[in-house]
């Protein structure tokens, strides 16, 4: 099936996807889907019906709506850990029953839920002025991008986020936080992190220093209830949840307690309303008109098909500045895998290298290459019809000009002739070929646009949830296990075992060359 796929793009090399617009009037809308207000647009691509019939063919073949209901039951589809996948009870609001081993999970889910809005509640109505989230990967990086992107209904303490096991993260930090009213929020699945285990203690010492009590200072989010009780923090302020959260996939539970103090409960729970439409919407639409499902099949398109093994995501929405380096563990600790789920090597590419900033600053930066460097990167744009600024509607008209133009330039690109006219007036004979030869743009780059009425918290948790389900749907047609992260073992274990060679303790004459000069060098200039 995947030479299929090449075949099919190897047949349509060359081909212009304007041609395909002048072909066809109705392209945008075939191509094209809606859901739950939003507009996802990938006729800007090679995709025409042939390709998109393979494509859903694929999807079907994998089995996609089957191991989707799988996973909404609870089946334990992470067969690499033995846990089920369901993040998705998190904004189970209509309390749907999920069970899990015969138990119904909602009771537990919703009890959190109500307790962490009652916390929400207190703090915001207490003295803190500063709570401190400190976890990392997943722990850290949904809250902090979500908070941010929700900054007009941060109505809450200030809110920070330290992950970096450098002392500079929590240094400057802990500068602008005054100690008699920060609380600290220990984000950690497992509780056992070292860079978020050592981030606490610095900061349950940094508050002794300022003789202040670290007791009633700290809650613990975790599903480690255990670790995070001989942690001296109270039952009464650790708030659990199971193993079937995967921490990539967990800002909608406890681990969003930091949003939730910073935009109120009311707001948090409009988030999860979002992620749960999504839910919805992606079980219940047919895969032509899915949306996860078609953002995934553009993906495997332009990854396995096309061979394009990178895709920027481009927010033209500042507030989702950390959009990009959220989607780059969500897709990439899932579907970052060369082994299929029965263990034999993956006989295609596993997903793609995902990268990105907000446009406009991306356009005076990266976005060079994109226009004119020998690669091709798909390129996802997201933007709101409306900005979360009303009042500089100036501003928003430009960046929706912008943003609608660098889809049009990557697909139209400019011709040596219309270069040439550019600088016809300025130089002449082979000058003006070679001059004109720089400007020219190859074009026919594809991208595709998600475009939303404004970003709002229900809106928020549309999008989490879209690209949640995408990295799903990828998973499946690529036989990935999506929910299990090994690749990132071997690293921790080698620097727990570097550990006291850096400090001098032990001998590292057994490394390889280039560690020893390393560690030689670090001594060396250490003190
Ligand atoms: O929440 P924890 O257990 O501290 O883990 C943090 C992150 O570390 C990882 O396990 C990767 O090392 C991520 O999957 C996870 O989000």
């Amino acid at each position: 099936m995947w030479n299929d796929l090449k075949g099919l793009a190897e047949a349509r090399d060359g081909r212009r996807i304007e041609t395909l617009f002048a072909e066809d009037p109705a392209r945008a809308e075939t191509f094209s889907v809606t859901a739950e207000g939003m507009l996802f647009d990938y006729s800007k691509t090679q995709i025409d019906a042939e390709v998109m019939d393979s494509l859903l063919t694929v999807a079907r073949r994998a089995e996609v709506e089957r191991r989707r209901d799988m996973m909404f039951a609870g089946a334990k589809i992470n067969e690499t850990e033995g846990r089920a996948v369901l993040h998705t009870a998190l904004r189970n609001l209509e309390a749907r029953p999920v069970e899990v081993d015969g138990q119904d999970v909602m009771p537990g889910v919703l009890d959190t839920l109500a307790r962490m809005e009652e916390l929400a509640r207190e703090i915001r109505g207490s003295d803190i002025t500063d709570v401190v989230n400190i976890g990392i990967g997943g722990s850290d990086l949904g809250p902090k991008m979500g908070t941010l992107a929700l900054a007009p209904w941060h109505d809450g303490p200030r809110c920070h986020f330290v992950s970096n096991v450098d002392g500079a993260d929590i240094a400057d930090v802990l500068k602008s936080c005054p100690a008699q009213t920060t609380l600290f929020v220990i984000a950690s699945k497992t509780f056992t992190t070292i860079e978020t285990m050592t981030n606490a203690r610095t900061a349950r010492s940094w508050l002794e220093g300022q003789g202040v009590s670290p007791e009633g200072r700290f809650v613990a989010l975790s599903s480690n209830l255990a670790k995070a009780g001989e942690w001296g923090i109270p039952a009464s302020r650790v708030f659990g949840f199971e193993d079937w959260v995967g921490g990539r996939y967990s800002m909608w539970g406890p681990i969003g307690l930091s949003m939730m103090i910073a935009v109120g409960p009311e707001n948090f729970r409009a988030f999860l309303e979002g992620g749960e439409a999504m839910d919805s919407h992606f079980r219940r639409a047919p895969l032509e008109e899915n949306m996860p499902a078609l953002l995934a099949v553009v993906g495997i398109w332009h990854n396995q098909g096309m061979g394009h093994g990178t895709r920027a995501v481009l927010p033209y929405e500042n507030r989702l500045s950390r959009l990009p380096a959220y989607l780059q563990q969500l897709e990439m600790e899932s579907n970052g895998k060369s082994v299929a789920m029965d263990g034999t090597d993956l006989p295609y590419n596993s997903g793609p290298v995902v990268w990105g900033e907000p446009g406009t600053n991306g356009q005076h930066a990266f976005y060079q290459l994109i226009h004119q460097g020998t690669r091709v990167v798909p390129c996802e744009f997201l933007v709101g019809a409306r900005g979360q600024e009303p009042h500089l509607r100036a501003h928003h008209e430009l960046l929706l000009a912008n943003c609608f133009a660098q889809s049009e330039a990557l697909m139209r690109g400019r011709s040596l002739d219309e270069a040439r006219a550019k600088v016809a007036d300025k130089f002449e004979g082979d000058e003006l070929d070679r001059q004109a030869r720089h400007r020219v743009f190859p074009g026919n780059r594809p991208s595709t646009t998600l475009i939303y009425p404004a970003l709002d918290p229900r809106t928020l948790g549309l999008i989490v949830a879209l690209y949640e389900h995408r990295v799903f749907v990828e998973g499946v047609i690529l036989n990935i296990n999506s929910y299990d992260q090994w690749g990132v073992e071997l690293g921790k274990e080698l620097a727990t075992a570097l550990g006291p060679m850096v400090e001098g303790r032990e001998s590292a004459a057994a490394k390889d060359g280039s560690t020893r000069q390393l560690l030689a060098y670090a001594q060396q200039h250490m003190t």
